[in-house]
């Protein structure tokens, strides 16, 4: 190893306490960018981070406004949360790195089953672990960036490249807007990027470090059923009214069955074809039905082989069912028709399904089954948002020095996969900056990113920053782009 990366690594060991600080006091906000009423505490952590930024020594910190959210959308005139831009050093003759993270967070309560608050970091040494909302998706990672400047900063060693932060507040919610802002800086704020670097995804299991080439998109919807102006008593009005309720279920229930094919008509048509060459990248990756039943705790795969499990999380679509805004939800038992309910489902979308295409199938299904009950309530099915799919070339400077930096941290070569998961502002990044992006994920298959009880281990969020510092140096010597 290099005398510069021993000295940068001593230092990431030694300030692991104002580490911890740091991410404690960001996971107490709860910047949930899917809750209307939260939204202010998603400003308060992006003020949060800029101070972060500012302390460190980042220049050039704007809080880009991206306006109103738009619809659909409850709350009216609700201000989205800003992206948060800074530079660390502008010397031409460098390389420039930018780094994109995400500070909001999915939604979290103790009720749901956490074992501790979840917007209090529970931080247990003796386990290694740090428990609360966030942690691993996607706050963990995007400090990670600033706390790896620091460890250069206190070592003495020079900073290797130029970085530019992107951090967004609404990726949990569909990145709102934030595509509009990449294509107008891409000659501005951005221009001179030489990189796109993304530490926002997990490795597939729990013991072999990765780097993701691939995600899917995601198209998000909701089918509205509205019949009676307000809640009913089942008792007085059930049996002889029509009860949005009721359609919905037979609505949702149209859509995929409990194998998960989805049963919308023209999607498989949509998907691209498994070819021999890709079908043979499958056999050497490091997985088992085993990790992905330790993953959910349970025996609930749909599939025992591991090509099996991997090609329906990265290459095929899937379509999930999240829930019903407007129906009873509590514990007890209330007797109540709901009048008007929001069912809430996605679609994970893979080459070379097309979004628009997708959405007009989707409405077409929702439409005509709605059609065939009969009942007397209206219908309509609507996108929330839509991101794209992602695959690239992972033969690049980039994975290159990414990959040596894996193997200088843990011992090991990365595996190169694919995501299941999105985030939907990678292919901008790609298109309109013109460079390669890398995903180099911080976390484990099994850090229950959007359940309860997220965690993130020590070891991760350790060898993690050491990764990213040893990417940064190895991509700054490389000779090429
Ligand atoms: N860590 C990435 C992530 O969790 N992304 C979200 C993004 C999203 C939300 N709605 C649509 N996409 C994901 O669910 O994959
Ligand atoms: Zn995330
Ligand atoms: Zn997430």
């Amino acid at each position: 190893m290099s005398h510069s990366l021993t000295s940068v690594f001593q230092k990431i060991d030694s300030l692991k306490p104002q580490f911890f600080s740091r991410l404690t006091k960001a996971i107490q906000i709860p910047a949930v960018s899917s809750d209307e009423s939260l939204r202010s505490k998603v400003f308060d952590k992006a003020k949060f981070i800029s101070e972060q930024l500012s302390q460190s020594g980042f220049h050039d910190i704007k809080m880009v406004d991206l306006g109103i959210q738009p619809p659909p959308i409850s709350t009216p005139n609700l201000s989205l949360p800003p992206v948060i831009l800074s530079r660390f050093g502008s010397d031409p003759s460098k390389k420039t790195v930018l780094v994109y993270g995400h500070y909001d967070v999915q939604p979290a309560q103790l009720e749901d089953g956490w074992d501790t608050e979840p917007f209090k970091l529970a931080i247990d040494e003796a386990k290694g672990i740090m428990k609360g909302r966030g942690v691993t998706d996607d706050t963990g990672p995007l400090l990670s960036w600033i706390n790896v400047v620091d460890a250069f900063k206190a070592s003495g060693q020079e900073f290797p490249v130029n970085l530019v932060t992107c951090f967004e507040g609404m990726e949990e919610s569909g990145s709102l807007k934030l595509d509009e802002l990449i294509k107008k800086e891409a000659n501005g704020y951005f221009k001179g990027v030489d990189a796109v670097c993304i530490s926002d995804n997990y490795w597939l299991g729990t013991k072999k470090p990765v780097l993701t080439y691939g995600l899917r998109g995601c198209n998000y919807y909701q089918t509205i059923i509205e019949g009676p102006t307000a809640d009913l008593h089942s008792g007085i009005f059930g049996g002889v009214v029509a009860e949005p309720m009721i359609d919905l279920m037979q609505v949702l229930g149209s859509l995929v069955d409990s194998k998960g094919k989805i049963l919308i008509d023209g999607i498989d048509e949509m998907v691209a074809p498994l070819t021999e060459k890709e079908k043979a990248l499958y056999k050497d990756i490091e997985f088992s039905v085993e990790e992905l039943n330790a993953a959910t705790g349970s025996k609930t795969s749909l599939y025992d082989k591991k090509e099996d499990i991997l090609m329906h999380r990265w290459r095929y679509p899937s379509l999930s069912i999240h829930g019903v805004e407007g129906a009873f939800s509590a514990q007890g038992a209330k007797t109540v028709i709901p009048a008007k309910v929001f069912g809430k489902f996605s679609i994970r979308t893979v080459p070379d399904m097309d979004s628009e295409k997708l959405t007009s199938l989707v409405q077409k299904h929702c439409d005509a089954k709605f059609k065939s009950l009969n009942s007397p309530n209206k219908c309509r099915t609507e996108l929330i948002h839509d991101g794209a799919y992602w695959v690239s070339d992972p033969f690049n400077a980039q994975f290159t020095a990414a990959k040596k930096a894996t193997k200088l941290v843990y011992g090991v070569d990365p595996d190169f996969t694919r995501e299941g998961g999105s985030i939907p502002i990678t292919l901008t990044f790609q298109d309109a900056l013109n460079t390669s992006v890398l995903l180099l994920p911080m976390g484990r298959g099994d850090d229950g990113a959007h359940s309860i009880n997220e965690k993130l281990d020590i070891s991760n969020f350790v060898g993690g920053m050491k990764t990213m510092a040893a990417y940064l140096q190895y991509y700054s010597e490389s000779p090429e782009n």
